[in-house]
Parts: C-alpha cells; sequence; structure tokens
C-alpha cells in the first residue's frame, strides 16, 4: 500500500497558524486518532488534538478532503494549529506514530498530484517556479504555466497531431488494400503548419530567462563610475567606491528587481591594458561578461563601446561640470541621482523586447528540446510514404507526451521535485 505521508506546508516558525498536511490511505484513520473524529468533507471543524494518553495538544481547525477530488487525488487531512514550535513539532511527531506515516520529501505532494493526473509535468514546472518567484514578471508568468495554460496549448497540438495520425493510418490501410492512394497534400500541409507553429515557440525567449534574471552589465574605464552607478541603482553599498582606477578587480553581481523585472546587475573591473595579472584576469572577464551580456551599459567613450546589440550608452557624473568626454550619452549621476530614472525607464524598454510576455507561459529548456523532437520530426514529410508519415507523427506524438509527463520522466521527476520545498 502507498504510505501516507505528512509535513508542515505553511511557512516558518513561529507563526499565528501552522498548516500541517496529511495525504495517504491512512489519513482518515490518522485524523480520527488525533482529533477524534474525521469531519464532514470539506468542513473546517474546531477540534481539539490528543496524544496517546488523551492529553491535550492544541485546538485546531481540522479539514478532511475525501478523494479523489484532492489537490493529491488521494485522502487528505490538514490541520490548521497555532503556529508555536513546540505545537507544530509535538503534532508532527504525533503524526509519525500512526500507521503507516511518514514525513513528506520535498515536493512529494505535487509528485503524487501529478501521478495520479492532477496536474501535468508543465503545471508542476510551473508550479515550482511560482514558489521561486521573486519579482512581479516571475509570479505572473509561472502562475500561467501553473495554471494550466502551457498544458492547454500543448493538449490543443496533441489533439490536431491525433486527427493527423488517424488519417495517416486510414492511408496505410489503403495501400494494403492496393486501393488508390489517399492524397496526403493537405495532411502534410497541416502538419508543416504546426511544426512552424512549434518553430516559433521554440524561437520564443525561454523561462529561465525570467528565473535567472536578464543579464545587466556595467562597463566602461576605470574610474568612470561603475560601482557608484551599480551601487545606486540596486541602492546598497555593495561595490566598493573610490578614486582610485581599478578599484573593482572581479565581477560584481546583484540581483534587482527592476520594476518588477527580474535582473541580475553585474559590476566590473575598469577597462584598460592591465598593470598586474590580477587585473588583466578581471579585465578579461569584464569583457566576457559585456558580450554575454543581455544589456549593456556603456559608460565610455561612445567610439570604444563594444559591439553590443543591446547597449544603452550612460554619460555618468552629469553632475560634475566637466563630466565626461561623451556627448552622446544617457546623462547620469550616482551622486545626485540625476538621470537614473530614465535609465531605468531604458532598461525596461529593452528587457520588454527580451523577456516572454508576463501572460504567456513561456517554455523552459527541457521543454523547449522536446518540442524541437517533435517539430524535427515532421521535418522531412513532403515527400514521404503514408507509412513514414504515419511514424513520423507518432514520433511528434511522442515527443509532446515527454513534455507533458505523460510518457514516463522519472529521471526529470528527481530533478524537478528535489528542487521543492518540504510540505508542497
Ligand atoms: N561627482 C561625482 N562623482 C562620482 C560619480 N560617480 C562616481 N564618482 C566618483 O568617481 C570615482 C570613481 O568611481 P567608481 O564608481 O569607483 O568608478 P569605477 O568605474 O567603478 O572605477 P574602477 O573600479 O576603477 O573601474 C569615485 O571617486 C567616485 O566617488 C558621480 O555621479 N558624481
Amino acid at each position: 500500500m502507498t504510505d501516507t505521508i505528512f509535513a508542515l506546508s505553511s511557512g516558518a516558525l513561529p507563526a499565528a497558524i501552522a498548516v500541517v498536511r496529511v495525504s495517504g490511505p491512512n489519513a482518515f484513520l490518522a485524523c480520527e486518532r488525533i482529533a477524534g473524529m474525521v469531519p464532514k468533507s470539506r468542513q473546517a471543524t474546531l477540534r481539539t488534538l490528543h496524544d496517546e494518553e488523551e492529553q491535550a495538544v492544541d485546538r485546531a481547525l481540522v479539514l478532511a478532503f475525501a478523494a479523489p477530488a484532492t489537490v493529491t487525488g488521494e485522502p487528505l487531512v490538514e490541520f490548521h494549529c497555532h503556529g508555536g514550535r513546540a505545537v507544530v513539532s509535538r503534532l508532527l511527531s504525533l503524526l509519525s506514530q500512526q500507521p503507516g506515516l511518514r514525513d513528506a520529501e520535498p515536493g512529494e505532494f505535487t509528485r503524487r498530484a501529478l501521478l495520479n493526473g492532477k496536474l501535468d509535468l508543465t503545471q508542476a514546472e510551473g508550479l515550482g517556479e511560482l514558489l521561486a518567484a521573486e519579482t512581479e514578471w516571475q509570479r505572473r508568468a509561472a502562475l500561467e504555466s501553473a495554471g494550466g495554460a502551457l498544458s492547454r496549448e500543448i493538449e490543443g497540438w496533441r489533439e490536431r497531431l491525433l486527427l493527423l495520425a488517424a488519417q495517416a493510418e486510414a492511408a496505410i490501410d489503403y495501400v494494403d488494400e492496393e486501393e488508390t492512394a489517399l492524397d496526403l497534400t493537405d495532411l502534410v500541409q497541416q502538419a508543416e503548419e504546426l511544426r512552424g507553429e512549434w518553430r516559433r515557440r521554440i524561437d520564443a525567449p525561454r523561462s529561465e530567462l525570467l528565473s535567472e534574471g536578464l543579464r545587466i552589465v556595467l562597463a566602461g574605464p576605470p574610474n568612470s563610475g561603475k560601482s557608484s552607478l551599480f551601487n545606486a541603482l540596486i541602492g546598497a553599498e555593495k561595490a566598493i567606491v573610490t578614486a582610485i582606477p581599478g578599484t573593482t578587480r572581479d565581477l560584481i553581481e546583484a540581483r534587482w528587481d527592476l520594476s518588477g523585472i527580474p535582473t541580475l546587475l553585474i559590476d566590473t573591473a575598469g577597462l584598460r591594458e592591465g598593470t598586474d595579472e590580477v587585473e588583466r584576469i578581471g579585465i578579461a572577464r569584464a569583457e566576457a561578461a559585456s558580450m554575454g551580456a543581455d544589456i549593456l551599459l556603456w559608460l565610455g567613450a561612445v567610439q570604444d563601446a563594444p559591439a553590443h546589440p543591446r547597449t544603452i550608452l550612460v554619460s555618468s557624473k552629469s553632475d560634475l561640470r566637466e563630466g565626461t568626454d561623451l556627448s552622446n550619452g544617457l546623462r547620469v549621476s550616482a551622486k545626485t541621482g540625476d538621470g537614473l530614472d530614465e535609465l531605468k525607464a531604458q532598461i525596461c524598454t529593452l528587457a520588454n523586447e527580451l523577456l516572454p510576455p508576463p501572460n504567456q507561459a513561456a517554455l523552459n529548456r527541457r521543454q523547449s528540446e522536446h518540442l524541437l523532437d517533435a517539430a524535427c520530426a515532421l521535418e522531412d514529410i513532403r515527400n514521404a510514404d503514408s507509412i513514414l508519415i504515419a511514424e513520423a507523427l507518432r514520433s511528434a506524438l511522442h515527443s509532446l507526451d515527454r513534455l507533458t509527463g505523460r510518457q514516463s520522466v522519472e529521471d526529470v521527476l528527481d530533478a524537478l521535485f528535489g528542487r521543492f520545498c518540504l510540505g508542497k
């Protein structure tokens, strides 16, 4: 029989309320032994929880959900108890003594939901992203995936593919019967339309851009004010600022929530002919970071700006009369804050072009790879016979099923749920 699992599903203790969830075949039995009864399904009921010697443990709201209409698809009980450490620890230890019960592993409730068909893999991945979301943009995009937007889109593709596969199989039967072969032109055209849709989806920005954050790199000559601007943008004195050229020697990174857009702001060593080995390594890293940037903020002379498609030219230290030798850059002062809002607005404009739209569930790397497999399977069907076409369609279907987890993907599940928190 499946184990019954339990865990604290709410946040850090102490808290006003703690929610302990129990899921599995013995959940109701455990509830009866601890709360004296199992409340009516979905009706919050105030009960005194007891230990095995009838000593009161806490007064708690108890909720029972009958299977299969539960998040995990199994009988589920929730104890909403007081969020004191001793209360929760006593309740968890009581649960561990109940027959067939054990501590849940990270993500195990969601894993069971997946195995019981309550959600598919793309929704589970969306849920993982939702739990990790730190900015507004991440939250909205993750909610789309978790809510099943991607699943519905894939289900639509799958239905179209199934229809085409059925037509291709029917065409094979005609061949068997040595009758006139069916005209497959229309079928091939529809399959190619599908492939075109997938290609566009594969080429669209990936969800990792959101989870990892856009890489915004500050680069320029020594003393141009990169570290000062870095500190001013993140609102903290993280990078060392001095009047000595060459102060910053290595990359300095900070997560920066820019009006809901997740970014990774990177300060770099000033670019010049390095004077010692450490500085030369720092400069090489700065150059590599500039090339790998999603957006580059260049604080040097216009003519020295690296060839990067999304560069914002910044004319720093605008408060100083002499300013810098730039004529075209956006005038910004880290000291007075002058121009910072305009700079943020310009970064937001570029970021909007790069990031997946917040109301669309973007594909992650794993999902893109499976969709690419599906698209590749339909690559050469234009002049193929019905048997090859049917085979290609089956193969594409298989890739879509791996995408949503219909096909067993144990390796993916272990990697995914290992990242979840306990009690989810
Ligand atoms: N007045 C004024 N001084 C600034 C401004 N930004 C930076 N400075 C000064 O310029 C000097 C260099 O600033 P940093 O921010 O360390 O410059 P950097 O480009 O990071 O320098 P390196 O680490 O050498 O690459 C410091 O003395 C800062 O106080 C500004 O907006 N206004």
